[in-house]
């Protein structure tokens, strides 16, 4: 969108309370940003007074409202081909079995393009405008995705894997070599001054990288201003594990503090058995978490209680974690945020569950925050980048009858039930357009 475009209806995003905030009115985008909003008498009177003679305006059907584009905040590129596949073992089994090796193939630099290629457009189908993507270990193979995440105009993070600990598959690197391939992948993605990509430095976690390498990681981190990502406490067997090799460690968490990677730049997927002092700690060092509702029930990690980390001010956005995860989609990841909040509720936590405007958020805004983009993203702020979709809560079939679909007088509550029943139902069939800094990006 290179001239001024003016979206006139409905649309809803959601606020720093994690209230859910619909209006009918008009939206305008000029270079990719928001520069204008108002109501419908406002767009009205300033349409006849000719300030809108150069808009391209978009006029907004009963059934469509847009909303801010999703935010996958932890998900494994290369793992895609294994999506709904070998999810029979536990996580540290999974692993061994059928991750690490899918991991070594992206050594071939045409293997991982092709691959990569596939990920990104199918996100950006999914709705997903920003991703905050695990590469693999490899510096060129994880330069692919690089390539394709700018090919195809997404806003992304983008970590070369780390991890010099040994395991069954040969899957790792010496401590040097890491330190050397994560610092050059670092500049390397620096070196595009593209301001929709960024690095993330990326331990896996601390069961595949020792106190050395997870330090010099921090530090390259620290010298390039990057943001670091890794996995905390996702499974009982992990946390012991790692408990075990690092004997002087009184938590997972503490592992992690001694290495200087706890900070308001790191963002850690799953911590679904936290103690009450590793939330205190995370909290206090201000980490984000990534929740990924699909993983932790599909390899039988846990429930993540993610309100008691809202309840500690902990930011949460939520991760797809393919393919731990099995659906690439954050439409998936709200329901099943729901759905695993209830059931946490089911068992006995009072007031627990998360209702859909909340994992609305969580979706949205929440992960702007835990990406620390939300000064750039998230809602629809006058002065924020127009990354959006274009949502039809009826596509591709239209209502059945008046009683499926009635259009409320009142225009903010009909746009409610469209983004409830999108949230509920919907599909890439119901997104009819992407936008990222205002550029149409749906290519498939
Ligand atoms: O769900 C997960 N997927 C992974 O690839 C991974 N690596 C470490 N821990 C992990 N958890």
């Amino acid at each position: 969108m290179t001239r001024k475009h003016t979206f006139v209806g409905a649309y809803a995003h959601s606020d720093n309370k994690r209230q859910l905030s619909v209006c009918f009115g008009f939206l305008t985008i000029e270079n990719g940003k928001i520069t204008q909003k108002g109501s419908i008498e406002e767009f009205e009177e300033l349409l006849s007074s000719g300030k809108f003679s150069e808009h391209i305006v978009i006029n907004l059907s009963d059934s469509q409202l847009i909303i801010p584009g999703f935010i996958d905040c932890h998900i494994h590129a290369p793992q895609f081909p294994n999506i709904g596949l070998g999810l029979d073992r536990p996580l540290l089994e999974w692993l061994d079995k059928y991750t690490f090796p899918l991991e070594k193939k992206y050594s071939d630099t045409v293997f991982a393009s092709k691959v990569y290629d596939q990920v990104v457009q199918r996100l950006l189908k999914n709705g997903t405008t920003t991703a905050c993507y695990f590469g693999s270990l490899h510096l060129d193979g994880t330069l692919e995705l690089v390539k394709s995440v700018l090919k195809y105009h997404q806003r992304a993070f983008v970590g070369k894997v780390s991890m010099n600990l040994q395991n069954d598959a040969g899957y790792y690197n010496s401590t040097e070599k890491e330190l050397q391939d994560a610092e050059e992948f670092v500049q390397k993605v620096l070196d595009y001054k593209n301001e929709l990509i960024q690095p993330v430095v990326t331990p896996r976690f601390a069961v595949s990288c020792d106190h050395q390498l997870l330090s010099g990681l921090a530090m390259i981190a620290n010298k390039y201003g990057c943001s670091m990502q890794s996995h905390v406490c996702e499974n009982l067997k992990e946390i012991n594990y790692v408990l075990e090799i690092n004997p002087r460690c009184k938590s997972y968490c503490e592992v992690y503090d001694k290495s200087k990677i706890l900070h308001e730049k790191c963002i850690m997927a799953h911590a679904v058995h936290l103690t009450d002092e590793e939330i205190d700690l995370l909290s206090k060092k201000r980490v984000s978490i990534a929740h990924c509702p699909a993983s932790n029930t599909r390899l039988k990690s846990g429930l993540c209680p993610v309100r008691k980390l809202l309840d500690n001010n902990i930011i949460v956005g939520l991760g797809t974690d393919v393919s731990g995860g099995d659906s690439a989609t954050i439409l998936d990841a709200v329901r099943r945020t729901m759905d695993v909040s209830t059931c946490l509720e089911l068992q006995g936590a009072d007031n627990y569950s998360l209702d859909w405007k909340e994992a609305f958020y969580l979706a949205t805004l929440g992960g702007a925050k835990a990406l620390n983009l939300d000064d750039k993203i998230g809602n629809f702020e006058v002065g924020k980048d127009f990354d959006a979709l274009l949502i039809d809560a009826y596509a591709p079939d239209g209502p059945i009858d008046e009683y499926e679909y009635s259009v409320d007088e009142n225009k903010e509550e009909h746009a409610v039930s469209l983004l409830q029943r999108f949230i509920y139902l919907g599909d890439d069939r119901n997104i009819l357009q992407v936008y990222v800094k205002g550029k149409s990006v749906k290519t498939i």
